[in-house]
């Protein structure tokens, strides 16, 4: 049983319980019930009863293959039961089946304006429809980089709804899972700064496998285990070619100022073309292409007493314009980027006022958990904030 499908089985009590005042409650239709959906629906009802709980009104549940909706509220470990993702409860029978997912459904269960899509889907068709969404005035949480991370006609699409409606868009957990990255970088700029430079271990599944990787265990299985864990992405070739580093150095470099497109990051893939051209479904048994060369690497490091850290970097020149690289470096083991334990992400920012000592933020930058809760934290933010 993996670690969200547990949390319906021994819920933590995270809040005081309160009496239920349910219209005061933001409507939230959540849109994946994956690693961190189910997460997100754990969450959700360990705050059943509770004050945190009564802030938000789950009404739609959907994965790619079927929904549950219910105007008057869902309960979040039943609809995890009626979707097949969880234990089911004993009166889950009693309740209405299922019903084909559809996106188009969204607008009649949130009506147009003041609810929250909770989008924790990789899909393209849930991205593209965020802007959609923030034009009705409906808020978008999301921990899917397909949104911001991309085109950068999509991007200024979503800014430019948020500004036309009001409607906000919850980012936190495409970065970091929730970590205060982007929060640091918009602070930063509200007081005044300019971001001169990022760099940073971005992947929390790639941080897990180099601070584990020793040459002895295959990377393969190590890639299985991150896989296993819930911190690689549904196909673990987004994590291992960098595309993900990607999207989120995009992310981070859009809010910090640079408006680039996804081609102007230099990207170094892990993934060897034999691996790269299989479908998803053969990629698995044929993982252990990854074997020798990462052997080969980590023998060349480890001779020179180095370490393997896969790093993004954003610089900016002296014309003002940026650079972005990301890709798999040899650090001295005292390296500041060379520390940190598990899926911890690890960025350092340079601005005005850390010019020559920069801001670092380090954390746990993967995992079912911790990005649901970056997920809830922006819901709640985004509803009603108190
Ligand atoms: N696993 C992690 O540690 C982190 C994941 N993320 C992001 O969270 C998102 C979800 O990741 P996982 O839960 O690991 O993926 P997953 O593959 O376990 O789950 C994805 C879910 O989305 C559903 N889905 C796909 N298309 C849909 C549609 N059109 N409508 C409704 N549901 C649809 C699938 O049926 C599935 O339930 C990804 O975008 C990932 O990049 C972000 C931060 C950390
Ligand atoms: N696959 C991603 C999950 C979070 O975005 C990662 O490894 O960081």
């Amino acid at each position: 049983m993996n670690v969200a499908a547990q949390a319906f089985v021994s819920p933590r009590v995270l809040a005081r319980p309160v009496a239920a005042t349910a219209s005061e409650a933001t409507r939230v239709a959540l849109l994946g019930t994956g690693t961190v959906g189910r997460a997100v629906l754990a969450r959700l009802d360990a705050w059943s009863g509770t004050a945190l709980g009564e802030r938000l009104q789950l009404v739609h549940v959907a994965n790619s293959r079927v929904a549950v909706r219910d105007a008057a509220g869902l309960c979040p470990r039943q609809a995890a039961g009626l979707l097949g993702v969880a234990p089911v409860a004993v009166d889950d029978a009693r309740r209405p089946a299922p019903e084909p997912s559809s996106l188009d459904a969204i607008d009649a269960v949130l009506g147009t304006t003041g609810g929250i899509v909770i989008d924790a889907t990789a899909s393209e068709d849930v991205a593209a429809r965020h802007a959609g969404w923030l034009a009705q005035g409906v808020h978008v949480v999301t921990a899917c980089k397909l949104g911001q991370g991309t085109s950068l006609r999509r991007w200024r699409e979503i800014r430019a709804a948020c500004h036309d409606t009001g409607a906000q868009y919850g980012d936190s957990a495409t970065v970091g899972a929730g970590l205060p990255l982007l929060r640091s970088l918009r602070e930063l700029q509200a007081g005044g700064d300019r971001i001169h430079a990022f760099a940073g271990i971005l992947s929390g599944s790639l941080a897990w496998l180099f601070n584990h990787y020793d040459g002895m265990r295959p990377f393969s299985a190590l890639v299985r285990q991150a896989r296993d864990a819930g911190y690689t992405e549904p196909d673990p070739r987004d994590d291992l070619s960098g595309e993900d580093v990607r999207r989120k150095t995009v992310i981070l470099a859009r809010a910090a100022g640079f408006e680039i497109e996804p081609h102007d990051v230099e990207v170094d893939s892990l993934v060897p073309r034999e691996l790269a051209l299989l479908s998803k479904a053969a990629v698995d048994a044929a993982l252990p292409a990854l074997d020798v060369p990462l052997r080969q690497r980590f023998a060349g490091a480890y001779k020179k007493g180095e370490k393997l850290r896969f790093v993004a970097r954003l610089e900016t020149r002296e014309d003002g314009r940026s650079h972005a690289r990301v890709g798999l470096e040899a650090l001295p083991a005292d390296h500041p980027l060379a520390a940190g334990a598990g899926t911890d992400n690890k960025v350092a920012i340079w601005s005005d006022r850390y010019a020559t000592q920069p801001l670092v933020i380090q954390g746990p930058g993967a995992g079912a958990e911790v990005t649901a809760a970056g997920l809830l934290d922006d819901a709640l933010r985004v509803g009603r904030p108190r």
